[in-house]
C-alpha cells in the first residue's frame, strides 16, 4: 500500500491546505511521523489511518489505494482569489462531493459571503475557477444573505414565478409549503410588507421548491424566531442533498454538519470532519475558538 497511500496522503493534505503539523496535531503524533508516512518510509497504524480518513474526509479505501471517491464530485474551486480594497480571498481551493453537509465558518469579514457569491456567480474572482459537476440550472439551490425577493409582488406571486421559471409549478405543493413555512396568512401580502424573519422563511421556501444536488445557504437563520430556526434545521436534516451553509449558529453545527471549513486570512485555514473534532472531545464551538485564535 506504501506508494499509493503516501501519494494520496500528500495529495489530499495539500488539496485541503493542511500542513504536516496540522495533521500531526490532530492525530497527536509528531510532524516527523507524518513526514515519514508521506515519504513512504513508514505507515500509520490502523487507528491513525481511520482518523486520517476522517480528517481528510475520504473513505479508507480511497486513502489507502487512491481509488476514486464513491461520492460524486459536485464542485471544485481552484486557486480562487479576490481583492476589494485589500485581499479577501487568497488562493482558495475546495472540492465538494455528494452527501456532504458543510458549515462554512469564519469571523466577521473573513470573506464567507464573498466566497459564496463567487461560487454562485454573483461576483467574479480576480483569479481562479469555479467548476460545477452538475447542471446549476437544475441541481443547484441558493439562498444568498441579501434578499433576492421582488418587493412589489405578493408572496404567492413570487413563489409561482420561481416555480414556473424552474418548471416545478404544482399548486398543491405550493399550498403545502406555505403551511409548512407558516406563511399561509401572508400569501397575498406584498413582499415589502413582510418582516425580516418572514422574508427569510420565504427565501427558504423558495430554495425548497425543487430537489437539488447542492444547496448553498448564507446565514439562513438570521432574523428568524426560535420556532422557525428549529424548523429550518430539521428541514435541512430531512434533505438528502449536499449543503454549504454559512452560519454562526454553533449550537446546531455539532448536530447537523459532517464537515467544517474555517476561513481565515483569506484561506481555508481548516477543513475537517465534524467527527474528527468530536473524537477529540471538542464541540465545534470549542474547536472554532481555538483554531480561529491560532496565528
Ligand atoms: N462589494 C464590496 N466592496 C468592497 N469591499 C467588500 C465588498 N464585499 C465585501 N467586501 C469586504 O470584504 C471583506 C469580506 O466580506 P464578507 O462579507 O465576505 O465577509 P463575511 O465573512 O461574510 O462576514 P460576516 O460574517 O460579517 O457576514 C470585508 O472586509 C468586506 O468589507
Amino acid at each position: 500500500m506504501h506508494n499509493a497511500f503516501a501519494h494520496q496522503l500528500l495529495k489530499l493534505r495539500t488539496e485541503q491546505q493542511l500542513s504536516q503539523t496540522d495533521i500531526a496535531n490532530l492525530l497527536f503524533v509528531s510532524r516527523q511521523a507524518v513526514s515519514k508516512w508521506e515519504n513512504g518510509d513508514t505507515e500509520p497504524n490502523l487507528d491513525n489511518l481511520i482518523a486520517l480518513a476522517r480528517i481528510l474526509n475520504v473513505n479508507l479505501e480511497n486513502l489507502i489505494t487512491g481509488s476514486s471517491n464513491p461520492n460524486s464530485l459536485l464542485l471544485t474551486l481552484s486557486h480562487v482569489s479576490k481583492s476589494f480594497s485589500k485581499p479577501v480571498l487568497k488562493d482558495v481551493n475546495l472540492t465538494v462531493h455528494s452527501h456532504e453537509r458543510i458549515a462554512l465558518l469564519g469571523a466577521n469579514g473573513a470573506g464567507k459571503t464573498t466566497l459564496i457569491q463567487i461560487i454562485i456567480g454573483l461576483i467574479n474572482p480576480d483569479k481562479g475557477t469555479v467548476k460545477f459537476d452538475l447542471d446549476p440550472k437544475k441541481s443547484l439551490n441558493i439562498m444568498p444573505q441579501e434578499n433576492v425577493l421582488i418587493p412589489d409582488i405578493t408572496v404567492l406571486e413570487q413563489i409561482k414565478l420561481v416555480s414556473l421559471i424552474n418548471k416545478v409549478y404544482n399548486e398543491e405543493n405550493i399550498q403545502n409549503l406555505l403551511a409548512k413555512f407558516s406563511l399561509i396568512d401572508q400569501s397575498n401580502q406584498l413582499i415589502q410588507k413582510l418582516s425580516g424573519g418572514q422574508k427569510r422563511r420565504l427565501s427558504l421556501l423558495i430554495s425548497s421548491l425543487r430537489p437539488a444536488k447542492l444547496s448553498i445557504l448564507d446565514e439562513p437563520t438570521v432574523g428568524m424566531d426560535l420556532d422557525s430556526i428549529d424548523f429550518f434545521w430539521k428541514l435541512l436534516n430531512s434533505r438528502n442533498e449536499s449543503t454549504i451553509v454559512v452560519t454562526h449558529d454553533f449550537n446546531q453545527i455539532d448536530r447537523y454538519f459532517s464537515r467544517v471549513l474555517l476561513l481565515k486570512d483569506g484561506k481555508i485555514f481548516r477543513d475537517v470532519s465534524t467527527k474528527s473534532i468530536h473524537n477529540h472531545n471538542q464541540s465545534i464551538a470549542q474547536w472554532y475558538r481555538i483554531n480561529n485564535e491560532e496565528g
